[in-house]
C-alpha cells in the first residue's frame, strides 16, 4: 500500500475515516480505495489526509477522499474528526480554521463534542430519487457538496428502503453525482434520517447530509433559526441555525492508530 506510513482511525457518529497525518505523500484513487476496503484494507467511509494549508491564517487543509477513491468538496463529520485528530496530536485547541475544497470552515473543539460552522446551505430546486421502483420527490441542497433531501411521512418506509444500491437520480441535474438523504419527523425540530453517500454507499452518518436535512426540516417548520436534532443510524447530531450560519455538532473520536504495510 504505502509501506511505513502511519495512520489513525476515527469516526463521528459511525461515519468512519482513515486519517493520514501531516507529511503523508499525495494519494491516488487506487490507494484510497485499497485503504477503505473493509476486508482487504483498514476500512472506512473515506480518507482524511492532513496537509498544510497555503492560505494565510489557516494552518491545515483537509484533503478528503471518498471510499471509492473520488474526491469531494466537503465532509461535515470528516472536519469534526480531522479537528479531533489535530487536538489529540497537540496541533490545535479551541477554535481551529480548516481549509476544505468548499472553503474555510471553523471547528470548535470540546471534550466530547466538536462543532463546525458550515455557512448557510443553499436550497436550489426540486428533483427526485428512485428507490426500489418508487419515485420519491426531494429538494436539492448545496452544503458545499450536492444533496437531494427526500421527506417521507412514513417511518416504516424509511426503514424499508434498500440503500445497498445507489438511489436513481437525475444525472443532468446532478452531473457530478449526489448524496441522497431520506428523513421522517420524530418531533418538533427532531428528525430521523438515512443516507446514501456519493462515493461511499450507505453510511451510519453524514454531517453535510444532516445539515441538508435540517435545512429542509427547519424551513418546513416555518423557521429560519433554531436547533434541529438529527438522529442517524450511528447516533445523534444537532444542527443549530443562528441566522448567520449553521453549526453541525456531535461526538468525534479517534479509536486506533497503526502503520501501513508495504
Ligand atoms: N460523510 C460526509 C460527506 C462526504 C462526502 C460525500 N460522500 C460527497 O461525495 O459529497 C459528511 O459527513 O458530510
Amino acid at each position: 500500500m504505502m509501506g511505513g506510513v502511519r495512520f489513525l482511525k476515527g469516526h463521528g457518529t459511525g461515519n468512519d475515516f482513515v486519517i493520514l497525518p501531516v507529511g503523508t505523500p499525495e494519494l491516488t484513487p487506487d490507494l484510497v480505495a485499497a485503504m477503505c476496503d473493509r476486508r482487504r484494507g483498514i476500512g472506512g467511509d473515506g480518507v482524511l489526509r492532513v496537509a498544510p494549508s497555503a492560505l494565510s491564517g489557516v494552518d491545515w487543509f483537509m484533503d478528503y477522499w471518498n471510499a471509492d477513491g473520488s474526491l469531494a468538496e466537503m465532509c461535515g463529520n470528516g472536519v469534526r474528526v480531522f479537528a479531533r485528530y489535530l487536538a489529540t496530536a497537540g496541533l490545535a485547541a479551541g477554535t481551529v480554521p480548516i481549509e476544505t475544497r468548499a472553503g474555510v470552515v471553523r471547528a470548535v473543539i470540546g471534550d466530547e463534542t466538536i462543532s463546525v460552522g458550515m455557512g448557510l446551505p443553499k436550497v436550489y430546486g426540486d428533483s427526485s430519487a428512485r428507490v426500489g421502483g418508487l419515485e420519491l420527490p426531494g429538494v436539492a441542497v448545496d452544503c458545499g457538496n450536492p444533496h437531494l433531501v427526500c421527506a417521507l411521512s412514513d417511518a416504516a418506509l424509511l426503514d424499508s428502503l434498500d440503500l445497498h444500491v445507489p438511489p436513481g437520480h437525475d444525472e443532468e441535474f446532478y452531473p457530478s453525482g449526489v448524496n441522497v438523504e431520506f428523513f421522517v419527523p420524530v418531533g418538533d425540530l427532531h428528525v430521523r434520517m438515512r443516507v446514501h453517500e456519493r462515493g461511499s454507499g450507505e453510511t451510519l452518518s453524514c454531517g453535510t447530509g444532516a445539515v441538508a436535512v435540517a435545512t429542509v426540516a427547519l424551513a418546513s417548520a416555518g423557521r429560519d433559526t433554531g436547533t434541529v436534532t438529527v438522529d442517524v443510524p450511528g447516533g445523534r447530531l444537532t444542527v443549530t441555525f443562528d441566522g448567520a450560519e449553521c453549526h453541525l455538532a456531535g461526538p468525534a473520536v479517534i479509536v486506533a492508530s497503526g502503520e501501513l504495510s508495504a
